[in-house]
């Protein structure tokens, strides 16, 4: 059986930041503690590689993210690594055992659990049940077990007792007996994590556990994902949101076309050249999107993001953005900036180097 994840100590933010002290940001870095360990792993859908991870170490203890551009395989590798799809090549261990190849269930039981995307909560099926349903294959699977009604029902009883238990730390007790499909869709995101922690994992992997949740609730998830790291787990999350991986992550990945293109602390992403240029790349033959206030949104809020953040460290290194003829104004989208050609706006991807200055609307709103 595997160590449970409330058998350990929770490292404390300090001890958190001096772990990454001295990690480079070269893809791949090595890790003080590093818990799980991925090697060559790559999966193609035809000709399509959508995951091509030559190394990847995941620190004990702390919040990773995984972020990068629309198909940068992120959902993929979690269904590699959580055993929801099969690798074409490569291996992967946690704590030195090899993981690769097991159905879920298996992998569960080793202590690694995922979420998904799109919470898969069975709709007519009570919120109870739902998260009892995390414990399938925990114990129960046994023959001898199963023939012993006293041992299965007193199984039951702690299963139930358990998922109560969870429901009570989501937030969610009151909602017990409530059909899933009552719930809003931040809701479903407490239940899917309740229904993850009914094995008690060691790694705990969420897929965009803030996708379509409402800023309100948005706070109180981001509380209950640092309270999993504060319980002594380790957490790998999908994230688009840039404010949200600054917030709790520890360490950020960035994966690009399959690969994984940089790592960096949360507060280095936005000056490192390939992040800037993935995004830039990934968007070039894009329309950019904006919601009726003229607000960046999806891809192009990101874009905006890296932007932003490439001329706030400009700033802070002591560059000069006042020069308006070498360059468009890339932090304000609704001039009209045309981000088509980074290299006639000074060089992006290198915030010291980057002039985001102001200039008249030059009308295109296109990256092509
Ligand atoms: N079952 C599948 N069949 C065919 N292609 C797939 C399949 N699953 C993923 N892909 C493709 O693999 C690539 C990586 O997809 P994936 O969903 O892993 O990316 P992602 O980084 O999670 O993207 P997003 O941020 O949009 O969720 C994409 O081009 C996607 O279209």
């Amino acid at each position: 059986m595997p160590e449970t994840a409330s058998a350990r100590t929770p490292l404390d933010a300090a001890g958190r930041a001096a772990l990454f002290a001295a990690v480079s940001q070269d893809p791949g870095s090595a890790k003080p503690d590093p818990i799980l360990v991925v090697d060559d792993v790559s999966r193609s859908f035809g000709g399509l590689k959508a995951v091509d991870v030559t190394h990847l170490e995941i620190q004990r203890g702390c919040i990773t993210g995984l972020i990068g551009p629309n198909g940068a395989g992120k959902t993929t590798l979690f269904n590699l690594l959580t055993g929801f799809d099969r690798a074409d090549t490569g291996s992967w261990t946690m704590d030195g055992e090899q993981l690769g190849r097991l159905h879920p269930h298996r992998v569960a039981r080793r202590g690694v659990v995922r979420t998904f995307q799109l919470t898969k909560a069975l709709s007519k099926m009570t919120v109870l049940d739902n998260v009892r349903l995390g414990a399938r294959h925990q114990r129960g699977e046994r023959i001898a077990a199963a023939l012993l009604p006293w041992t299965w029902r007193a199984q039951e009883r702690e299963i139930t007792e358990r998922a109560h238990e969870l429901l009570a730390r989501f937030d969610l007790d009151s909602k017990a007996g409530d059909p899933a499909g009552s719930l809003s869709g931040g809701q479903r995101k407490l239940l899917e994590m309740a229904r993850a922690l009914m094995t008690d994992p060691i790694v705990v992997m969420l897929d965009e556990p803030m996708a379509g949740v409402n800023p309100v609730l948005t706070q109180n998830l981001l509380g209950h994902i640092k309270s999993l790291r504060d319980d002594g787990m380790t957490v790998v999350f999908v994230e688009h949101d840039m404010d949200v991986i600054r917030d709790i992550s520890d360490w950020v990945v960035v994966m690009a076309q399959g690969a994984v293109i940089a790592e960096a602390a949360p507060d280095r992403l936005s000056g490192n050249s390939a992040v800037v240029d993935a995004y830039l790349g990934s968007h070039h033959d894009q329309a950019l999107e904006f919601d009726e206030d003229g607000n960046p949104i999806g891809a192009t809020a990101e874009l905006s993001e890296a932007l932003q953040e490439a001329e706030v460290q400009t700033l802070e290194a002591g560059g000069d953005l006042s020069d308006p003829a070498a360059g468009g104004d890339l932090s304000d989208p609704a001039a009209g900036g045309d981000l088509s050609d980074p290299a006639a706006g000074g060089d992006l991807s290198d915030p010291a180097e980057a002039d985001t200055s102001s200039t008249p609307a030059s009308g295109t709103q296109e990256t092509s």
